[in-house]
């Protein structure tokens, strides 16, 4: 099924968000959770006219009261059941440990031949809470927007987060490849690109690329703030870029991803324990004055991100 969802990035070619929908693609989308990712996918989806309404819920009531302030979706909903009631696609964005709860809101609340999606930041645990409670003829298409920041809230959204994003789907197998295509399609109205791969896989290539490194930024902002007074003062005033961008990785929102790691745990453990084994080579070398092995993995790792700059370019 991979291939065929697939958008490859044309060569040469700027990814654009598609112009706005002469028809939209949904009747009601209701959003659960109206956070960063949240409200950033409803901008998007008025901004493209892709839903012919709209209505999000949330548990934090203020986040409910900024989104009616904004006008970012056409309605707002006290509860998740009449929130979903009308909606014909239901996207969950709230933290990935808070899904077994609101599953057991969606329960016998949804329509007939609804589209359940989300963009929970781990699969195998999305299929695992959102499956068990699909009714008879709905569709589960979940999704993960290789996008975001370190900030939170309703506020922080913006419509133009998407754009020359990857959003990876990964429908459970056997699920309608028209439902795929519908939320596939959402998705590329707003600018990403689209890959389609199993729970589990998505888990293991997030561990590393995403994940490990929230893991490693956590840690070395932390060493700095358990340092003495005085020297923390001295890292706060000559941080350089370097540190400086290990603070905004660490300054992304604790509940989000405290649940990341426990929802991701034995891929994350899994690259912890590489990554331990790798750390251990090179205080060795540097233990040892071992130059030449210090230079031969710095000089793999440049090439890397020069590959990641060309295929940006590309
Ligand atoms: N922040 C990122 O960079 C990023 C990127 C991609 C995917 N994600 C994923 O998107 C999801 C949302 O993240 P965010 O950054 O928008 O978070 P956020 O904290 O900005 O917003 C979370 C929203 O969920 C609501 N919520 C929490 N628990 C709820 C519950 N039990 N019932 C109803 N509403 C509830 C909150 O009220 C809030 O409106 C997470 O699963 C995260 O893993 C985040
Ligand atoms: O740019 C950032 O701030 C992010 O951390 C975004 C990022 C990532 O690691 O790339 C974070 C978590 C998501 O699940 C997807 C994207």
């Amino acid at each position: 099924m991979s291939e065929s969802f697939r958008t490859p990035a044309p060569a040469g070619a700027a990814p654009q968000p598609g112009p706005r929908a002469d028809a939209p693609l949904f009747d009601r989308v209701a959003f659960i959770g109206i956070g960063l990712i949240g409200s950033s996918l409803a901008r998007a989806v008025a901004h493209h006219n892709l839903a012919r309404s709209t209505v999000c819920t949330a548990k934090d009531p203020e986040h409910l009261e900024v989104a009616h302030g904004l006008k970012l979706t056409t309605d707002t909903a006290p509860t998740i059941a009449e929130a979903v009631r009308d909606a014909d696609l239901v996207v969950v964005c709230v933290p990935v440990g808070a899904y077994a709860e609101v599953a057991e809101q969606l329960k016998g609340n949804l329509k007939p031949g609804v589209i359940l999606s989300d963009v929970g930041s781990t699969k195998t645990s999305t299929v695992r809470d959102l499956a068990p409670i699909l009714p008879e003829g709905a569709h589960l298409v979940p999704g993960h927007p290789i996008a975001g920041t370190e900030h939170s809230g309703p506020a922080a959204g913006f419509a133009e987060l998407f754009i020359d994003r990857w959003c990876i789907l990964t429908p459970p197998p056997g699920t309608d490849p028209a439902a795929v295509e519908k939320v596939a399609a959402l998705w590329r109205a707003i600018g990403s690109w689209i890959e389609v791969m199993e729970p589990e896989h998505h888990d293991k290539v997030l561990g590393i690329t995403s994940h490990l490194p929230h893991l490693i930024a956590y840690t070395i902002v932390g060493t700095a703030t358990d340092l003495e007074e005085d020297l923390k003062q001295e890292v706060i005033k000559f941080s350089a870029s370097g540190f400086r961008d290990f603070t905004r990785i660490a300054a992304s929102d604790p509940v989000m991803w405290r649940d990341v790691f426990l929802n991701n745990r034995e891929a994350v453990l899994e690259i912890m324990q590489r990554f331990t084994e790798d750390l251990t080579a090179l205080q060795r070398a540097i233990r040892r004055g071992e130059a030449e092995t210090l230079e031969a993995l710095f000089t793999r790792t440049r090439a890397i991100r020069r590959a990641i700059i060309d295929a940006k370019q590309a």
